[in-house]
C-alpha cells in the first residue's frame, strides 16, 4: 500500500470519528432533549424553555443567588430561597410541570398518589446518579439499584432494627452528655448565660455518635474518618457547580487531587478497621455490638457468593457517616432555632422532660414517653426537612397516573413544597404547630403520602429510628440543663448544601437552669 493511500485511509477514519462524535454530542445536547420535550408537551405538560446543555441549572443558581442576597425573617417563607424555580413554576403552572437538569427533563410531581407510586416501584424508578462525584460520600445502599440494592438492604437491615439500636442508647448519652458538659463550662465561665454558636457543636456531637455506634471499639479511627468526610463533602460541593463541564472531575486541579488523597486515606482506615474486626471474629473475641459488628454478623450468615465484599462493607460504612451525621445535625440545629423562636413550645417540652426524668439521666424507657418532644421533632422535619427534594430516574417508558413518562426523563419530588402545601396540610401549613402531630403522622396527613422527611416505601431511610432516638436523647439533655433563646447576632439564612444548613450558624444564648 502506497503512503498516499495510507494517509487517505487515515483521513477517512479521523473524519468518520469526528462526525460520529459530533453526531453523538448534537444528539445528546439537542435532538434527544427536544424529542423528550415534545413528548411531554403532547401530554399537556408545561415546562421551562430548553437552554442547550445547561438547561435550568444557571437560571436556578441565579434565582437562588438573588434570593440569598436578601435577608429574611424567621417567620418568612423559606421556599423562595431554597427551591425558587420549582416554586415559580408551581405558582404559575400548578403541581405538575417540567424543568431541565442540564439536558435532562425533570418532571415535578406533588400529588401524594403519584409520589407513593414512585417510591413503591423501586425497580421502575431507580436512583438518578446525576452527580457521580457525590457517590464518593453517598455510595453504597443509598446509591445502589435493583437486585444489588435489595441484597444490600437485606444484609444491612438487622444493624438498624430497633432491638439493636436500643443497645446504642448509652453511646448516644455519652456523646450528648460530653457536649452538654462543655456548654456548661462555657456558660459558667460567663456567669449563668452565654452566647454559643451551637451549629459546630452539633456537627461534632452527631459525628461522635456515629463514630461510637458504628465503630465502637475502633472509635478513634472512626473520628479521623469523620474529619476527612467533612473536608471531602466541602470539596465536592465546590466541584458540583462545575458538573456540566464534561470530565471536569478528572482535571488535575488542586481540589480534585485533594479529593483523591482523602478518598484513599478513608479507604485505608476503613480497610484496617474491617480487617481487624474480621480477625477478632475469627479468633472468637466477643463482638462489641456496634453497627459494624452487626453488619459483619449478618454478612457471615449469607449463603456463599451472596455476601458483601470488604469493599462493599467499606462503602456502607462511609455512607453511615454521611447519611447519619449530616441529616441529624440539621434536624437538631433547626429544632433549637425553632424552639428559641417558640418559647411556649420550649417550655412545654421542658416540662415533659422534667416530668419524665427529673434530674436523672435520660434512658430508653423515658425517651419513648416523650410525646411533646416527638411532636416538635416531626414539625421541625416537616418545615425544615433535611433533604428538600428527591429525584428518580426513568429508563424506559412508564405510566404514572395519567402521564406516560418516556425513558430519559427524571421524576422530581420537591419535599419542602409538599410539606408546606396548604391543600394537604391546611391554611396554617407554613406555621410551626407541633400539635398537628398530637395523634401521630397518619392523622396529621389524613393517611396521605405527604410527610416525607425520611422518604417512603421500600427505600425509606434505614436509619430513621436511629436518628429519632438520637435527636430525642440530645433534646432531652439540652432541655434538662438549659433554656435558650436566639441571640441578636443570629441571622436566619437557611441554605442548601446537601441538606439545609444555617448559613451563618445557630447563635443562641444559653441559660443554665
Ligand atoms: C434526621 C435524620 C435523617 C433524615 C432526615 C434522613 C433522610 C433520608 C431520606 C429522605 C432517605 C431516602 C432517600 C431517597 O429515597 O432518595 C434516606 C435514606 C437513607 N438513610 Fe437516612 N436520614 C436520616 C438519618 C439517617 C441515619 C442516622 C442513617 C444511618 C446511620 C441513615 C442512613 C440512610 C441510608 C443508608 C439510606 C439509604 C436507604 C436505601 O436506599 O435503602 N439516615 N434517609
Amino acid at each position: 500500500m502506497s503512503f498516499s493511500v495510507l494517509v487517505a485511509a487515515l483521513v477517512v477514519v479521523v473524519v468518520a470519528a469526528v462526525l460520529l462524535w459530533t453526531w453523538r454530542i448534537v444528539k445528546w445536547v439537542w435532538i434527544k432533549p427536544k424529542m423528550l420535550e415534545s413528548y411531554l408537551k403532547r401530554q399537556g405538560l408545561v415546562g421551562t424553555p430548553y437552554t442547550p446543555l445547561v438547561g435550568d441549572i444557571k437560571r436556578n443558581v441565579n434565582m437562588m443567588m438573588e434570593a440569598r442576597s436578601k435577608p429574611i425573617n424567621l417567620t418568612d417563607d423559606i421556599t423562595p430561597r431554597l427551591l425558587p424555580l420549582a416554586l415559580k413554576m408551581l405558582n404559575s403552572h400548578g403541581k405538575t410541570f417540567f424543568t431541565w437538569l442540564g439536558p435532562v427533563p425533570s418532571v415535578t410531581i406533588m400529588n401524594p398518589q403519584l409520589i407513593k407510586e414512585v417510591y413503591n416501584k423501586v425497580y421502575d424508578f431507580p436512583k438518578t446518579h446525576t452527580f457521580p462525584l457525590a457517590a464518593l460520600i453517598t455510595d453504597g445502599l443509598a446509591n445502589a439499584d435493583g437486585d444489588k440494592w435489595a441484597k444490600h438492604r437485606r444484609i444491612i437491615n438487622p444493624a438498624f432494627h430497633f432491638e439493636k439500636i436500643k443497645n446504642m442508647v448509652p453511646a448516644f448519652y455519652k456523646s450528648c452528655n460530653d457536649v452538654m458538659c462543655e456548654w456548661e463550662k462555657l456558660v459558667s465561665s460567663k456567669g449563668s448565660s452565654c452566647e454559643i454558636d451551637v451549629w459546630p457543636w452539633i456537627i461534632n456531637l452527631t459525628g461522635d455518635v456515629i463514630s461510637r455506634t458504628a465503630f465502637g471499639s475502633s472509635y478513634k479511627e472512626g473520628e479521623r474518618i469523620f474529619i476527612l468526610q467533612k473536608e471531602l463533602a466541602h470539596l465536592i460541593i465546590q466541584v458540583l457547580g462545575k458538573n456540566c463541564i464534561p470530565g471536569y472531575r478528572h482535571f488535575p486541579t488542586k481540589n480534585n487531587r485533594r479529593i483523591k488523597t482523602i478518598v484513599r486515606e478513608i479507604q485505608g482506615i476503613l480497610k484496617g478497621i474491617i480487617s481487624n474486626r474480621v480477625k477478632a471474629r475469627d479468633a472468637g473475641e466477643a463482638p462489641s455490638g456496634d453497627v459494624l459488628d452487626i453488619l459483619l454478623e449478618s454478612n457471615s450468615g449469607q449463603t456463599k457468593g451472596n455476601e458483601l465484599t470488604t469493599e462493599e462493607i467499606m462503602e456502607e460504612c462511609k455512607l453511615f457517616y454521611f447519611a447519619g451525621q449530616e441529616t441529624t445535625s440539621v434536624l437538631l440545629a433547626w429544632t433549637m432555632v425553632l424552639l428559641s423562636q417558640h418559647q411556649d413550645w420550649q417550655a412545654r417540652a421542658r416540662e415533659e422532660v422534667m416530668q419524665v426524668f427529673g434530674d436523672s439521666n435520660p434512658d430508653l424507657e423515658g425517651i419513648n414517653q416523650l410525646k411533646v418532644v416527638r411532636m416538635i421533632i416531626y414539625e421541625v422535619l416537616r418545615l425544615y426537612p433535611p433533604l428538600i427534594e428527591m429525584n428518580r430516574a426513568v429508563h424506559k417508558e412508564i405510566k404514572l397516573g395519567d402521564l406516560t413518562l418516556p425513558g430519559g426523563v427524571q421524576v422530581h419530588m420537591p419535599i419542602l413544597l409538599i410539606h408546606r402545601d396548604t391543600k394537604l396540610w391546611g391554611n396554617d401549613a407554613s406555621e410551626f404547630k407541633p400539635e398537628r402531630f398530637k395523634d401521630g403522622i397518619s392523622k396529621a396527613t389524613k393517611n396521605q403520602v405527604c410527610f416525607l422527611p425520611f422518604g417512603w416505601g421500600p427505600r425509606i431511610c434505614i436509619g430513621q429510628n436511629f436518628a429519632l432516638l438520637e435527636a430525642k436523647m440530645a433534646m432531652a439533655l439540652i432541655l434538662q440543663r438549659f433554656s435558650f433563646e436566639l441571640s441578636p447576632s443570629y441571622v436566619h439564612l437557611p441554605y442548601k448544601v446537601f441538606t439545609i444548613h444555617p448559613q451563618f450558624g445557630a447563635h443562641l444564648i444559653l441559660h443554665k437552669l
